[in-house]
C-alpha cells in the first residue's frame, strides 16, 4: 500500500485560532475517505490542504509523495482533482459545458488558444455521459441547474486523470433525486480499482456512496477519529463528534442518521 496523503501534526492557525488542530492523517493509494464533521470543524481547510492549495502553520503534509513547501505546488497541483464551491466561482456562466469539462485538462478555466485532441474531447464526453450529462455538450454553465452544474464540476475533476479526487459537499444543494444520482456515479467510480484515491467531505452520512472505506471525524479541528468506516460512523462516535445525540443506522451499503 503506499501513501498517498500523509499529514503528520498539521495545524493551521488563523486570526489567534488553530482552526486545524494538530491532525495527523494517513490515505493509502486503495482508500475512499469520508470526512465528516460538523459546520466549522475545519473540513474545508484540511481539504484545501490534502489539494496543495494551503500550507500549514506547522506539522508537515506529503501528497503524492511531495512534501509540501519543498515542491513546486504548479507540478503538484494538476496531479490532484478538486470540485468545490470555491473553484465553481471561477467558472464563466457563458462558457459552455465541454468547454468547463475540457479545459481541465491543461488546469486552466476558460477557453484560450490551446488545441485539444480527439482523445480530450473523447474523454470530455465519456465523463459527461458517466454523469448522465450527455446532450449538454453545447449549454452555457450559466444556464445549469445547480444539480447539473456539481455533476459537471466532478466531470471537470476527472478530465485530468487525477491520482488524488477531492470532493468538498458535491451534493450540496441537489434535490434527492440528483443526490441519489451523484451518490450513483461516486460508487461507480469508487468501486473501480483504477479511480483515483478518493476523499468527500460531506454533513450528511446519507451521501456517503457504497464503496466508500473509512471515514475522518473532525471535531473543532482535531481529527476525532479516523479508521475503517464501519467502526468510525456508528451512534455513539456521530453524537460525540457533532455534541448531540443521534441514531446512525445502515441499510446496506448505504448510511443514514437521525436525531434520538
Ligand atoms: N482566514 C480565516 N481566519 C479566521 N478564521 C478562519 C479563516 N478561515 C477559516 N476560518 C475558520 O476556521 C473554521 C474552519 O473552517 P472550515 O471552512 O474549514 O470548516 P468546515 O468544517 O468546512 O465548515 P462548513 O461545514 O461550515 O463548511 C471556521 O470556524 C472558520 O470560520
Amino acid at each position: 500500500m503506499t501513501e498517498v496523503l500523509a499529514l503528520h501534526d498539521v495545524t493551521v492557525r488563523r486570526s489567534g485560532t488553530n482552526i486545524i488542530d494538530e491532525v495527523s492523517w494517513t490515505v493509502h493509494d486503495t482508500d475512499r475517505w469520508v470526512v465528516l464533521g460538523r459546520n466549522g470543524a475545519g473540513k474545508t481547510t484540511l481539504l484545501q490542504i490534502a489539494a496543495a492549495r494551503m500550507h500549514p502553520t506547522r506539522g508537515t503534509a506529503d501528497i503524492l509523495g511531495e512534501r509540501l513547501g519543498r515542491v513546486d505546488v504548479s507540478e503538484l497541483r494538476p496531479r490532484i482533482g478538486l470540485a468545490s464551491a470555491a473553484l465553481a466561482e471561477n467558472i464563466s456562466a457563458v462558457e459552455t459545458v465541454e468547454d468547463v469539462v475540457l479545459t481541465a485538462a491543461y488546469g486552466m478555466t476558460g477557453r484560450w488558444r490551446e488545441r485539444y485532441d480527439e482523445v480530450d474531447h473523447g474523454r470530455a464526453k465519456d465523463l459527461l455521459r458517466l454523469f448522465g450529462l450527455s446532450g449538454f455538450e453545447r449549454r452555457t454553465f450559466g444556464t445549469l441547474s445547480e444539480g447539473e452544474r456539481k455533476r459537471v464540476q466532478i466531470a471537470r475533476s476527472l478530465m485530468a486523470d487525477p491520482e488524488l479526487l477531492l470532493l468538498d459537499e458535491p451534493a450540496a444543494g441537489l434535490d434527492l433525486g440528483g443526490r441519489e444520482e451523484l451518490v450513483a456515479a461516486l460508487a461507480e467510480i469508487a468501486s473501480d480499482r483504477r479511480s483515483p484515491v478518493l476523499v468527500l467531505v460531506t454533513h450528511h452520512v446519507e451521501e456517503i456512496p457504497p464503496h466508500f472505506t473509512h471515514a475522518l471525524l473532525l471535531r473543532e479541528g482535531r481529527a476525532f477519529l479516523a479508521g475503517p468506516i464501519d467502526q468510525v460512523v456508528t451512534s455513539e462516535n456521530l453524537s460525540d463528534a457533532f455534541g448531540l445525540p443521534l441514531v446512525v443506522t445502515r441499510d446496506g451499503a448505504r448510511f443514514s442518521a437521525r436525531g434520538r
